[in-house]
C-alpha cells in the first residue's frame, strides 16, 4: 500500500522527486536506479538501468523502472525506447535474490505484484522496444530483453543470456515460459528451461534468444539504427500487429494474477526453496573468494 502511494507520488511529482533537465532539445529524467534520456525530434528514449553492482531488480528498482515506462507511455512524442545498462559488463542480474530470500510472505507478495506489473507494462507496451544488451543477462535480465521487439547483443563470449531459474532450484513462472516459447519455440524452450541454459552470444543468436550480435562498442549505434527502421512503420499498424501477437500471452497472466502471486508466495516461502536460494547465494559469494 505504502509503495503504491509512493509510486503515485513519484509519477505525478516527477520533476520534484526525479531530476529533469533540458539541454539542446534533449531531455532527461532520472530516478536513482533508472536514467532516461530522450531526444525530442527522433521520438526515442534511452533507458539505462543503473543499480550497481549488477542491476538486480530490487523492489525499488522495479518500481522506478515501471514509473519511468509509464511516464514515457504518457509522453505522446516518444515512440520508441532503447533499453540498456549503465553497469559495465552487466545488462541485469535479474530479480533481486535478496527480495526472495529470508523475508515474510507479505513482502514476497508485494514483490511479485511489482514483477508482474513491470512485465505486463513492458510486454504490452505500444512503444517500440529495442534492447541493447551490453552485458550478462540471466533470468529476469533475459526476461526484460525478451519483452523487447528486437534484441541487439554485444558479441562478447563472457556475457551469457537465458532463463537459468532451474539452476537456482526455482521454477520459471508460466508467463516467463510462455514468452520464451513465443520467442524460441517449444522444443528449444523446453530444453533451455530444464537445463537452465545460459547461452553465450553465438548460441543465443542461433536459437533466437537475440536477433543480432555486434562488437561491444557498436551495441548502441546498432540499436539506434534498428530503431530507425522500426520507426519507419506506421504506429497504428505496428501497434495493432504487436497487440495481436502478444495479447493472449499477457491475458493469460492478467486473468490469474492473484493466483500467480499466491503460488509464488507459497513456493518461495518453502524451506526447501529458501535452502536452495541460500546455497546459490553462498555460491555467488564463494566465486569471489
Ligand atoms: C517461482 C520463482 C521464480 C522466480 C524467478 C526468478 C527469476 C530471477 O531473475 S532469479 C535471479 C537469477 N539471477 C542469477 O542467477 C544471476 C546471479 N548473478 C550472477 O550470475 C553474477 O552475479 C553476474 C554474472 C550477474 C555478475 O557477475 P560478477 O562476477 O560481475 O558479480 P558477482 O560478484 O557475482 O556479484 C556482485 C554482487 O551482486 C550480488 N548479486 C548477483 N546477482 C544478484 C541477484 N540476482 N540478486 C541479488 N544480488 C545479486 C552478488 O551476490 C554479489 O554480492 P556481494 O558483493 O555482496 O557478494
Amino acid at each position: 500500500m505504502a509503495l503504491a502511494a509512493a509510486r503515485r507520488l513519484l509519477l505525478h511529482a516527477g520533476s520534484r522527486l526525479g531530476r529533469r533537465e533540458a539541454v539542446d532539445g534533449a531531455r532527461r529524467f532520472a530516478n536513482k536506479r533508472v536514467l532516461v534520456e530522450t531526444e525530442g525530434p527522433a521520438g526515442v528514449a534511452v533507458m539505462k538501468l543503473r543499480n550497481p553492482p549488477v542491476n538486480s531488480l530490487s523492489l525499488e528498482c522495479l518500481t522506478e523502472f515501471t514509473i519511468s515506462l509509464e511516464k514515457l507511455e504518457n509522453d505522446k512524442s516518444i515512440r520508441g525506447v532503447i533499453l540498456t545498462s549503465e553497469c559495465p559488463g552487466i545488462f541485469s542480474a535479474g530479480l533481486d535474490l535478496l527480495e526472495m530470500y529470508g523475508r515474510n510472505p507479505a513482502h514476497y507478495a508485494e514483490y511479485w505484484k511489482n514483477v508482474q506489473e513491470l512485465w505486463l507494462r513492458l510486454y504490452t507496451s505500444n512503444m517500440i522496444l529495442v534492447s541493447a544488451i551490453n552485458g550478462a543477462s540471466p533470468a529476469g535480465g533475459c526476461l526484460l530483453a525478451l519483452c523487447c521487439d528486437y534484441r541487439v547483443m554485444a558479441d562478447n563470449p563472457k556475457y551469457t543470456i537465458g532463463l537459468n531459474e532451474s539452476l537456482l532450484g526455482i521454477v520459471a513462472p508460466f508467463w516467463f515460459k510462455d514468452m520464451y516459447v513465443n520467442t524460441i519455440g517449444h522444443r528449444e524452450a523446453e530444453r533451455a528451461l530444464q537445463l537452465g541454459t545460459l547461452f553465450p552470444p553465438a548460441e543465443a543468436l542461433k536459437v533466437g534468444v537475440v536477433d543480432e550480435l555486434v562488437p561491444e562498442d557498436k551495441v548502441h549505434s546498432k540499436a539506434r539504427s534498428v530503431m530507425a527502421k522500426w520507426l519507419a512503420i506506421p504506429d497504428h499498424s505496428r501497434q495493432l500487429t504487436k497487440n495481436m501477437m502478444r495479447k493472449a500471452t499477457a491475458d493469460n497472466l492478467i486473468k490469474q494474477r492473484e493466483a500467480d502471486i499466491q503460488n509464488f508466495t507459497s513456493f518461495i516461502s518453502k524451506d526447501s526453496i529458501q535452502k536452495s536460494l541460500h546455497m546459490y547465494l553462498e555460491k555467488l559469494k564463494q566465486k569471489k573468494g
